[in-house]
């Protein structure tokens, strides 16, 4: 067998090749590496595993954060198992799915049958973790445009940049969602003026938040959590439901689940896709079996 590695050099606190090179040397396993050079490289990086890999005899290992992940299952064929290693600054599907950081355990399991899990696929990428709109996306956007952001992370307070933008976003007039949710069954949900608005196929985002307890990519289904937040104590009692995972019991947040969903963005809402703003007007999420090792 040998040990495809697809890794992002950049992510996280850039240990990709440390780890690499602990694979080789604890490990003894022979591999063939191919690293991520600039962003977006992900499809050329598939294309040259996919000339040489041998399914029957062969793993996949993917090393990077939660983008790279995503990045890379879209453009690999979704009957290939994967390893993954997290190597992220939020981590949030590895944290859901409790996957071990043990490089051992890691390649071992890669000799048992991998497990299936479920995906969502739209337009243009996938989604692994959620789709936000209103406070999560309000955040993103501000950070990704701020200069602070570059600044403390020359301190290691990179993540700082969230909170404080978030307390801004709390106390500013924040950017509500307006939307129009079709269902697989062809309902039609109509959303206004919405603070917090999330489609989760996992448990959590932004590093730890945690968005719905039993969301899953263990399960075809993406929990829907939306809450209006008019009053500024209202947007920090919803805040609070989710810091201190009192979901189920909170009275502002609404919890709907659906299997597949398309999103009309009729207000040109901001939409974030597990920490990334995407541009769209119409989102259709269809779920996707994939088969990870763990
Ligand atoms: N060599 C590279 N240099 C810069 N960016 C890269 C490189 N290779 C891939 N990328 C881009 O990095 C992004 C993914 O980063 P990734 O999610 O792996 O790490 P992270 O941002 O540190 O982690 P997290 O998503 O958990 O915060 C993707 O947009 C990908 O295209």
């Amino acid at each position: 067998m040998t040990l495809y590695i697809i890794a992002n050099p950049h992510s996280g606190n850039r240990s990709a090749k440390e780890v690499i090179t602990r694979v080789k040397n604890e490990l003894n396993q022979e591999m063939t590496v191919f690293l991520t050079r600039y962003p977006d490289d992900e499809e050329n990086q598939v294309n040259d595993v996919l000339e040489t890999f041998q399914p029957e005899k062969d793993r996949l290992l993917i090393l990077g954060g939660d983008g790279t992940l995503s990045k890379v299952l879209y453009y690999l064929p979704a009957d290939i198992p994967f390893a993954y290693y997290p190597m992220g600054s939020g981590n949030d599907f590895a944290r859901a799915l409790g996957l071990k950081k043990d490089l051992t355990h890691l390649v071992e399991s890669t000799k048992q049958a991998p497990k299936e899990i479920t995906v969502y696929t739209y337009q243009k990428g996938l989604v692994l973790n959620s789709l936000d709109l209103g406070f999560a996306s309000w955040v993103i956007n501000h950070v990704e445009q701020s200069q602070l952001k570059a600044k403390l992370n020359k301190y290691h307070l990179g993540k700082l940049t969230y909170i404080l933008t978030a307390i801004q976003c709390l106390i500013k007039k924040p950017a509500f969602a307006s939307l129009c949710l079709e269902t697989e069954a062809g309902e039609v949900l109509e959303l206004r003026n919405q603070f917090f608005f999330s489609l989760a196929n996992n448990t959590y985002f932004g590093g730890g938040v945690m968005i719905w307890p039993h969301a899953t990519a263990y399960l075809e289904q993406l929990d829907c959590v939306y809450a209006k937040g008019e009053t500024l104590w209202e947007r920090v009692l919803v805040l609070l439901s989710l810091v201190f995972k009192v979901h189920e019991r909170s009275p502002y947040l609404q919890h709907q689940p659906y299997k597949s969903v398309t999103i009309k963005n009729p207000e040109k809402s901001l939409i974030e896709i597990d920490g990334e703003i995407v541009s769209l007007d119409e989102v259709t999420l269809t779920p996707q079996k994939r088969y990870i090792y763990l």
